[in-house]
């Protein structure tokens, strides 16, 4: 039996061209030099979402931090923020999130009350049939786009948890606010920076990994990317893909890369640009047909063409991003 699709090994640098009547892109993401991807829209916006875990990309959160228009703790995350700064008490007073949101089980007692004496919007949401990411997800999509939403806070600040129902409140109000927008507005674009969500515990992490295909589907306004001390992490969607790069960004600070059929078994109809670039490639977990130690090889971009969406992993090395920004 012959393997099916094909692989073609390519020199270590190569320049990618792609023909656009052969090879359809409809998605156009960059990887700019700072390690932070964007949607390739100039007028998108960056909110930064802090998920609990231990924040170890050094100075790179700090970068993300002013790159950002909205910064939202998930619950315990807002004590990895204070420890950030451990006892450096005039930083940690520059770093102020915009909401901290969740059922609040996690954040310590003085940790709360420190950035509430700030002003900070803290908000509890009980269900336990969704988790804090998504809670964080829905407010931020509602932070963007709901017209009533900073005067709904603005009217209820004296009243406990601002006047938001507490079980689920902030879904409530998502829910409406998609029912009266999405036939009037188009959307603008959000980069959404998410760091603490891979690694750690397994079920935390394969959660992470279900937001990237479901924010696809719920609120495709979003460009999500996890960010980690060791890698990127994005979803490529189908229909083609151009990725871009700066080329001395990609010799000193990228590494190796995966295309990960996490969420559903698929073909690759075509890859240009990787060290093994493949042709009508079936890939699958169950299978173990996996492009995992794969590589950029195209000078400034790398062009993907999928028959489903799936996860791209791109190494970082963390210390030459942090001295190349
Ligand atoms: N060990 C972990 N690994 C990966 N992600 C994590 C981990 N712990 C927490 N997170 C992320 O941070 C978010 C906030 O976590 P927190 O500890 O405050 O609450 P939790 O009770 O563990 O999470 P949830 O309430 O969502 O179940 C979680 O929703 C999850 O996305
Ligand atoms: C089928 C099913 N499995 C697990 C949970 C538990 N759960 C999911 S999200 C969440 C909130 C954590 O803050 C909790 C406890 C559930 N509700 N339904």
């Amino acid at each position: 039996m012959t393997e099916q699709g094909e692989v073609i090994e390519n020199p270590e640098i190569i320049e990618v061209n792609i023909d656009l009547k052969l090879s359809p892109c409809k998605n156009k993401i960059k990887l700019l030099s700072n390690g932070l991807i964007s949607n390739g829209d100039d007028h998108a916006t960056t909110a930064l979402l802090i998920l609990n875990q231990h924040i170890d990309i050094g100075q790179l959160f700090i970068k993300i931090w002013h790159n950002s228009s909205l910064r939202v703790c998930a619950d315990g995350a807002a004590n990895r923020l204070y420890d950030f700064f451990e006892d450096d008490e005039e930083e940690r007073l520059k770093y102020k999130p915009d909401y901290i949101i969740g059922d609040l089980d996690s954040i310590k007692d003085d940790v709360f009350k420190y950035y509430q004496s700030l002003g900070v919007v803290i908000i509890k949401q009980t269900t336990q049939y969704s988790t804090d990411f998504t809670k964080c997800v829905n407010l931020i999509s509602i932070h963007y786009n709901s017209p009533s939403f900073k005067q709904f806070l603005q009217d209820h600040k004296l009243e406990s948890n601002h006047g938001i129902e507490l079980e689920r409140g902030i879904h409530e109000f998502y829910n409406s606010m998609m029912n009266e927008i999405k036939s009037v507005t188009t959307i603008p674009s959000i980069n959404l920076v998410v760091i603490n969500g891979i690694g750690g515990r397994f079920d935390q992490t394969i959660h992470s990994i279900t937001q990237l295909y479901n924010l696809k589907q719920k609120d495709p306004y979003f460009q999500m990317s996890f960010i980690t001390n060791t890698d990127i992490i994005i979803l490529i969607s189908k229909n083609g893909t151009i990725l871009e790069f700066d080329p001395n960004f990609r010799k000193q600070c990228i590494g190796n890369c995966g295309l990960l059929p996490i969420g559903e078994p698929t073909i690759i109809i075509e890859t240009i640009g990787l060290k093994w670039d493949v042709k009508n490639w079936d890939t699958s977990i169950s299978t173990g047909k996996v492009s995992s130690n794969n590589r950029f090889v195209g000078g400034n971009k790398c062009y993907f063409h999928v028959e489903d969406d799936l996860v791209l992993n791109i190494e970082i090395f963390l210390d030459k991003v942090i001295e190349y920004i």
